[in-house]
This record gives C-alpha cells, sequence and structure tokens, in this order.
C-alpha cells in the first residue's frame, strides 16, 4: 500500500515513522524546512514504546506531488487544513482513502466538500506527542492508538486492507466499525481536557487539587456531553464515567497538546476543538457556560498573541 503521510510534525511523525519502520511504503509531505531536517538528521523519535531513527526518510513538497497515493494520512493542525487540501489534491486518485487524524470533526465536512465523501474514512489518534526544536517526535505516555474505520460502520476491502498494513507496527492501529461516535467520544474528553488545562494553564491534578478545580472540570465535561447528546451522539456511561475518572484523577500528569502548543507561544485549534463545539451546542439551542468561557479565553489568546 503506498502510503503518504501529511506533515512529519508529532503524531505525523510518530505514526508515519512506525509504519516506515516496518518496512511500509511511507512517504512524507513536508514543507522545506522539515526536509532539510530531516534529511540532515533523520526521523528520530524517542518514545517509551522503542526508541527509532529513520535515517533519509522518504519526502516530498508539495510542488513536486505527482503520484496518486492508495492512502493519505493527514496529521496536520486544523489550521493548516485548507492549504494542506489544495497540496494533496494532485495526490488524490479514484480509488485514494483519506485518513484524517485531526481532533474535532469539522475537518470532515471540509475534505468531504473537495474529494466527496467517499473518499474520506473517520479516524483519530489517542497519544501525547510533541516535535522539539531539533525536529525530534517526542512520545510522552504509554498510550499510542490510532483508530479507524468507515463512517457507514462497515468492514470494507479497503479498511482491512489499512489493517493489514498496520498490523506489526509499534502503535496499536484499531478498525472500528463505530468511528463517528468513537470520535464523538474523544471530542467531548478532549475538548474538555484542553479547555480546563489552557484555562488553568495546569494538567489535571493541579487542577482537582485547587480549591473549585473538580467543579469546573465536570462543569466543563458537562456542556460538551450535552452538545453531543444534542447530536445523537451521546457518549455511553461508561465511557463518560471513564472521562470522569480520567479528569478528576488526583496528582495526574495529563494535559492537553493544546495546552503544550499555548504554552509555547504557537497556535491553537481554538475554532476547530473547541468552537466548532460551542457553535453546534448553540445551535441546538443550550446554554454551555463553561464550554463558552474556554473559547473566550482561547480567542483573547489568540487576540493577544497576533499582536
Ligand atoms: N500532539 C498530540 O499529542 C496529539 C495531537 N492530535 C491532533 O493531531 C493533529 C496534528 O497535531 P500534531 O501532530 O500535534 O501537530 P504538529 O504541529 O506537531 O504537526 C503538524 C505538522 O503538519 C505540518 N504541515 C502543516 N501544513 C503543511 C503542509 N501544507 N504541507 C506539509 N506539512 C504541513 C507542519 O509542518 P511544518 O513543520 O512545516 O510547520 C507540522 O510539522 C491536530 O489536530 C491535533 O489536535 C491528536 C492527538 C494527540
Ligand atoms: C486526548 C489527547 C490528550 C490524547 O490523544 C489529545 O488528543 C490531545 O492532547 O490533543
Amino acid at each position: 500500500m503506498k502510503i503518504l503521510v501529511v506533515g512529519a510534525g508529532a503524531t505525523g511523525g510518530y505514526f508515519g515513522g512506525r509504519l516506515l519502520e516496518n518496512d511500509q511504503d511511507v512517504t512524507f509531505l513536508v514543507r522545506k524546512a522539515r526536509a532539510e531536517t530531516l534529511a540532515r538528521s533523520g526521523l528520530v523519535i524517542r518514545s517509551p514504546a522503542g526508541d527509532v531513527t529513520l535515517s533519509s526518510p522518504p519526502t516530498v513538497q508539495a510542488h513536486a506531488l505527482k503520484d496518486t497515493y492508495d492512502l493519505i494520512i493527514v496529521s496536520c493542525k486544523a489550521y493548516h487544513l485548507p492549504q494542506v487540501i489544495d497540496d494533496i489534491a494532485p495526490a488524490v486518485g479514484a480509488e485514494t482513502i483519506i485518513l484524517p487524524l485531526l481532533n474535532g470533526m469539522r475537518h470532515l465536512d471540509l475534505l468531504d466538500a473537495r474529494f466527496g465523501a467517499r473518499h474520506v474514512l473517520g479516524g483519530q489518534c489517542i497519544i501525547a506527542a510533541t516535535l522539539n526544536a531539533e525536529g525530534v517526535v517526542h512520545h510522552l505516555n504509554q498510550s499510542h492508538s490510532l483508530t479507524f474505520g468507515e463512517r457507514d460502520g462497515s468492514r470494507s476491502p479497503r479498511v482491512e486492507r489499512i489493517a493489514q498494513a498496520m498490523s506489526g507496527a509499534r502503535f496499536e492501529p484499531r478498525l472500528s466499525t463505530t468511528i463517528l461516535q468513537d470520535m464523538w467520544d474523544k471530542w467531548v474528553f478532549l475538548a474538555s481536557l484542553a479547555g480546563i488545562t489552557c484555562l488553568m494553564r495546569a494538567p489535571v491534578g493541579d487542577i482537582v487539587a485547587s480549591p473549585g478545580g473538580e467543579r469546573a472540570m465536570l462543569d466543563l465535561l458537562k456542556d460538551c456531553r450535552r452538545v453531543a447528546e444534542a447530536h445523537a451522539h451521546a457518549p455511553s456511561d461508561a465511557v463518560l464515567e471513564r472521562a470522569r475518572s480520567v479528569l478528576t484523577e488526583p496528582r495526574s500528569a495529563l494535559s492537553a497538546s493544546m495546552l503544550r502548543d499555548l504554552e509555547r507561544g504557537g497556535a491553537v485549534e481554538a475554532d476547530h476543538v473547541i468552537g466548532d463545539l460551542l457553535a453546534r451546542g448553540e445551535a441546538a439551542g443550550l446554554e454551555l457556560p463553561m464550554l463558552r468561557l474556554a473559547y473566550t479565553h482561547l480567542k483573547a489568546y489568540e487576540a493577544r498573541r497576533g499582536r
């Protein structure tokens, strides 16, 4: 299977690197600076699941992209997606499958609008990873799952082929027949985690140890859950219970990738992860005070950053 991974950042570098390490036919679509770093230093992954340095990983830049691919894994940030959509267009052939790993949901609409829904799978990854200033992918915890599936829930031959291509790589691939619900479940969890850890500039353990912290966390989770319910994607009791327990775990060092981005003064996916959820909730007539506060806070950060 000929695979194009868009972006060799934290997630793309990790999962694409693990596939390459497992002898899959992987090429990274990268921009100039990243292409130079990869050519000079290789793709370096530091991970509790095993370090690896892949020297001279195959890369291509947008201007040279001419071949079509069987699978395109999209792992850019949401605010880069419009450009990425233009860039990958030459690589999308009649049978190309696009597997986005972005948080949130709105990217599905953008990809569908440009390439047609039949090309686009649902997907998500659970990992904590970051790309440091030297271009090294740091995997920060034990999780590294990549879930994908047809949005109609079928086990089509093409998703079976992806499962086959991913089997044996050093991460946990999961072929799902409920990928849209999985994505909503993650969105509810992630929006709660990102919203509150950014607001408080602290990981879960410090928030729940602070007066009013656990209450604020659970109020935000409730807002996010109500949006999913209003859109017929309510998390199950078990999923909700797990989210509550992870989000209120004493001494937990967990925070969202959005807090890592914010703390280094970077761009954040405010509109994609928080704003879109809020808009969907308000369109359904819901009052969502904690989610609105989380969004206002991120937009104020963006306004200040923009000056
Ligand atoms: N990091 C994490 O722990 C997790 C992140 N996610 C989600 O995954 C998505 C990706 O996040 P993450 O991997 O952290 O992001 P990163 O910023 O680490 O990586 C994104 C990469 O995309 C590249 N890129 C952007 N535009 C283009 C383009 N036009 N052509 C080629 N490459 C491009 C950037 O390259 P350049 O170097 O040129 O800027 C960058 O290296 C987000 O939606 C995030 O919310 C989900 C789970 C966990
Ligand atoms: C939910 C979590 C923490 C893990 O995948 C994440 O997606 C993120 O930090 O962006």
